[in-house]
């Protein structure tokens, strides 16, 4: 059992130093280099961040990174073309559609136009059914990443009572089946559910995934418990700009056993797994064994 504060950034850089191992092998022994393609719509700041982010470290491990960018007026047609051409593109590997899109596009519409087998981002409809079934599937990226981490907290999850704050489609609801899967008794709580903190309370695993800023607090946590912090909330604070999560830190860390910090936490691990999530899917396509100790 390991306590403390988690080094996700320290994590996420191991797991990538394994991605490259794995990515040369791909290329010396099968002549097969990798590649992501990232879609960004419109030019929200954030995103574009992220988007240059995933690039770099996509090229790090030695991937192909292809980047496409679309005016935010761009027609839901024109992307749904894009799509196409990636999906029937041998060196594409993986797609991830950056979201949110914009408000005159069907997000949904778009993910299922992905080709399941590169779906990198694990939220197409097929994924989500494999996943919700215990069937091989891509698995978003995010619960993986939070998977990971419980299992360098704990090794072995069995028996442990889990409660997931947050019952989104790209972190609460999958992350909820990984927990199941790996023999967790599971709680999804989220903004309706009555006196929140005492559910809280029970968890010996509690993922914080509302994007709420620190709306979850010291008392809320049991002693010892581990703590994951999916939130990324952009707060102004003496008139700059912070990066805090769903929980409030401070108070978080002198209860909790474990717990993950935000920035450097649950955020470079998403990354890692999307790469992970590439080479995964670049195996299965070809009906190559898939690498060791990649995965969870
Ligand atoms: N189709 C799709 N898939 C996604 O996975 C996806 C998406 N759309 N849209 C946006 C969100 C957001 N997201 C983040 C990933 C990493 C960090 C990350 O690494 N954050 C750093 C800090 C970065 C900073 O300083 O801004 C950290 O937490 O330490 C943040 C946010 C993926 N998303």
């Amino acid at each position: 059992m390991k306590r403390g504060i988690i080094d996700g950034k320290a994590t996420a850089a191991e797991l990538r130093r394994r991605a490259a191992a794995a990515a040369a092998r791909l290329r010396e022994d099968h002549g097969i280099t990798c590649g992501l393609a990232v879609v960004l719509v419109g030019e929200d700041p954030a995103s574009q961040v992220y988007v240059r982010n995933k690039s770099t470290q996509t090229r790090e491990v030695g991937m192909n990174s292809f980047e496409h960018r679309l005016s935010a007026d761009a027609s839901e047609d024109e992307l749904l073309e894009l799509v196409a051409k990636l999906n029937r593109d041998p060196a594409v590997d993986g797609i991830l559609v950056q979201l949110p899109l914009p408000p005159h596009m069907n997000a949904d519409r778009v993910i299922n136009a992905i080709a399941p087998h590169k779906d990198v981002d694990g939220f197409h409809i097929s994924n989500v059914g494999l996943l919700g079934t215990g069937q091989r599937a891509l698995v978003p990226c995010t619960p993986l990443g939070c998977m990971m981490m419980l299992r360098e907290i704990h090794g072995d999850l069995s028996g442990l009572e889990a409660v997931v704050v947050g019952r989104s489609n790209i972190v609460g609801k999958p992350l909820a089946q990984l927990l199941m899967m790996a023999n967790c008794t599971v709680t999804v709580a989220h903004s309706r559910t009555r006196d929140l903190a005492s559910v809280c309370r029970r968890a010996d695993i509690l993922i914080a995934a509302v994007g709420r800023a620190e709306m979850i607090r010291g008392d809320w946590i049991k002693p010892g418990a581990s703590v994951i912090d999916v939130g990324i909330n952009r707060v102004e604070r003496d008139g700059k700009f912070r990066l805090v999560g769903d929980v409030n830190f401070g108070e978080a860390a002198a209860v909790a056993g474990a717990i993950t910090p935000v920035p450097g936490g649950v955020g470079p691990m998403t990354i890692a797994c999307l790469l992970v999530n590439t080479l995964t899917a670049a195996h299965r396509v070809r009906n190559l064994p898939e690498p060791a100790g990649l995965t969870v």
